[in-house]
């Protein structure tokens, strides 16, 4: 086995839930093993290696530390106890608009995000025509960043991140914001990405996206890792755990559509399988 790219020794970060940012007394005076009054542990011994080129999905309920553990990775949280090791640049395909300025055209958030993640002028001069044609916004770049829609916001930071030339790249739910044909063209792009050998570390509710570009998941329940394995074993844990009664039926329409179609399943099962719920469970 190669190095991992990434190396998360037993992690563990404490935040407070009346202040949004720590204080300085709080880093400084960390000694303490467990946590005070009014804190808690958004993520809790969590350890893991990944390989270069590994495409890992990140599942588990609103608020278990998904979002926490990318921005972990991606060097914005520091943790309070272990260490994360990183050996690559990041693109950080996370709260990616948060980086620009709304003051600023297009044109100079471009310039911006790119000139902030490493990129030479040149080198973005050269990238700007295909940045701009890939959001979409030929007609917007000399617009403040402010009067584009949220959709299109997306686009441009989605745009510049996803050219970075970092190894390792985070994405969240970000890409929920844009349309379906716009959604389509940044799977694509990951799909490059992938295909370059880059490692992907995607935070996802939607079985189809994680299948399609996972092969492992890490599943968080209340800021502990309750799974890694195999993206199905996982997938399969984290729906039959949150009894997502909706998931598991669409799960079970779109394997009997599978069935259907390779010619495994005959009208009688079919008549069999109508409306039999209980049997959801041990058919999914
Ligand atoms: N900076 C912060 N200060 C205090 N609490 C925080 C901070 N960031 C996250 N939290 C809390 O930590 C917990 C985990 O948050 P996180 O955003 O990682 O969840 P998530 O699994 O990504 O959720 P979702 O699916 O809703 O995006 C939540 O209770 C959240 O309120």
């Amino acid at each position: 086995m190669t190095e991992p790219i990434i190396s998360v020794q037993d992690i563990s970060i404490r935040f407070h839930r009346s202040r949004r940012h720590r204080s300085l007394r709080d880093l400084l005076f960390k000694g303490e093993s467990g946590v005070r009054a009014g804190e808690f542990w958004g993520l809790r011994h969590i350890s893991f290696d990944v390989q270069p080129g590994e495409a890992i999905g990140v599942v588990g309920r609103n608020g278990q530390g998904k979002s926490t553990l990318l921005k972990t990775i991606a060097g914005v949280l520091i943790p309070d106890e272990g260490r994360v090791n990183v050996n690559g640049g990041v693109a950080p395909l996370i709260e990616i608009t948060g980086g620009f300025v709304g003051d600023l055209t297009v044109r100079d958030n471009i310039y911006l995000a790119a000139g902030l993640h490493g990129m030479g002028k040149k080198q973005i001069a050269a990238s700007f025509e295909e940045i701009v044609e890939f959001a979409e916004i030929e007609d917007f770049v000399d617009t403040p960043y402010k009067h584009l829609s949220s959709g299109m916001k997306v686009r441009v930071a989605f745009s510049v991140v996803s050219r970075l030339d970092e190894p390792i790249m985070l994405v969240d739910e970000v890409l929920a914001v844009g349309d379906r044909a716009f959604r389509e063209k940044c799977f694509e792009r990951i799909d490059e990405m992938l295909s370059q050998g880059r490692t992907l570390f995607m935070v996802s509710h939607s079985e189809a996206n994680l299948t399609r570009f996972c092969t492992r998941g890490l599943y968080l329940r209340e800021g502990t890792l309750v799974l890694d394995g195999p993206i199905q074993e996982v997938v399969d844990q984290y729906f039959s755990d949150s009894g997502d009664e909706a998931a598991l039926r669409r799960r079970h329409e779109r394997r009997m559509r599978r069935m259907r179609r390779l010619g495994l399943l005959n009208e009688e099962d079919e008549e069999e399988d109508d409306g039999d719920e209980d049997n959801l469970r041990t058919v999914v």
